[in-house]
């Protein structure tokens, strides 16, 4: 992927309040064709809110969305999600009764029928999930890292041109953390484009070409994750700031 990539998804000046307080103000980035952009920040900085503005799960108070250059502000997100860019959520969203197999199946009917392959496509899956043992099991037995797994799976399966990850490394161990690296890394090489937003900085850096930074609800930096680390705002926007500059000041 090259900076000139083609723009896939185009944020311009998303705003949204939540009774009166902001949450986010005037954000706006470009997540380009083959890339996986890293979205970061403190607690309650306004990640997920972009995200639910972007997918249509919130309607946002100003601002544009556009996918492949077409506008989707403010559409449904069944509507958006038809239209290739599909997510997870920090909470997982299973059917406790459904298999694991059956959840991929639900993803997979969207498909057209000409994606003859769909059946090979949930195996695989199932297999680099480290999940086939578990295809005939409801969901609601498995433990919250295969939860974690299965809502992935269930995402990946249908092959969407843009995925949106909410926090996916969030509560699992890290042979878990390993497999969903590894996973994300074979879809975005097999040309699927993703926006992610992650606490953990190994994975950020291994996974992401470029980050975009948020704090209080704006947009605080972007640029390449090695960039990123070394700024003295983003640093003091997550840790407060550095003992050197502490002492400067007295
Ligand atoms: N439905 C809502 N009603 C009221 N306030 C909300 C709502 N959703 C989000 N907020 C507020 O908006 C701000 C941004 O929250 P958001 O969840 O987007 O942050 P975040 O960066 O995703 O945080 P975290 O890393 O903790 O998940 C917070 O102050 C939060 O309390």
């Amino acid at each position: 992927m090259t900076a000139t990539a083609t723009p896939v998804l185009e944020v311009s000046g998303l705003g949204k309040s939540f009774l009166g307080v902001a949450a986010l103000q005037d954000v706006g980035f470009t997540l380009r064709e083959g890339s996986v952009l890293g979205l970061i920040g403190p607690n309650g900085s306004g990640k997920s809110t972009a995200l639910d503005c972007i997918t249509g799960f919130t309607r946002p108070d100003s601002g544009q969305v556009r996918l492949r250059g077409r506008d989707i502000s403010g559409r449904p997100a069944h509507q958006i999600a038809r239209s290739g860019l599909v997510r997870t959520f920090q909470t997982i969203r299973l059917y406790d009764e459904l298999t694991v197999g059956e959840h991929l199946g639900l993803a997979l009917r969207g498909l057209s029928a000409e994606d003859a392959g769909s059946d090979d496509l949930r195996q695989y899956w199932l297999e680099a999930f480290k999940l086939l043992r578990f295809r005939d099991a409801p969901a609601g037995i498995l433990s919250y890292g295969q939860k974690k797994l299965v809502a992935l799976a269930a995402v990946l399966v249908a092959r969407p041109a843009v995925v949106l990850l909410d926090e996916p490394l969030a509560g699992v161990n890290p042979l878990v953390i390993e497999v969903i690296d590894q996973a994300i890394k074979h879809a975005n090489e097999a040309g699927q484009t993703f926006l992610i937003i992650e606490h953990n900085v190994e994975f950020i850096t291994s996974c992401c070409a470029e980050v975009v930074v948020l704090d209080a609800g704006r947009k605080l930096a972007e640029g390449p994750p090695s960039v990123i680390w070394d700024d003295p705002a983003v640093y003091e926007a997550f840790l407060g700031r550095k003992a050197d500059d502490d002492d400067d000041t007295r």
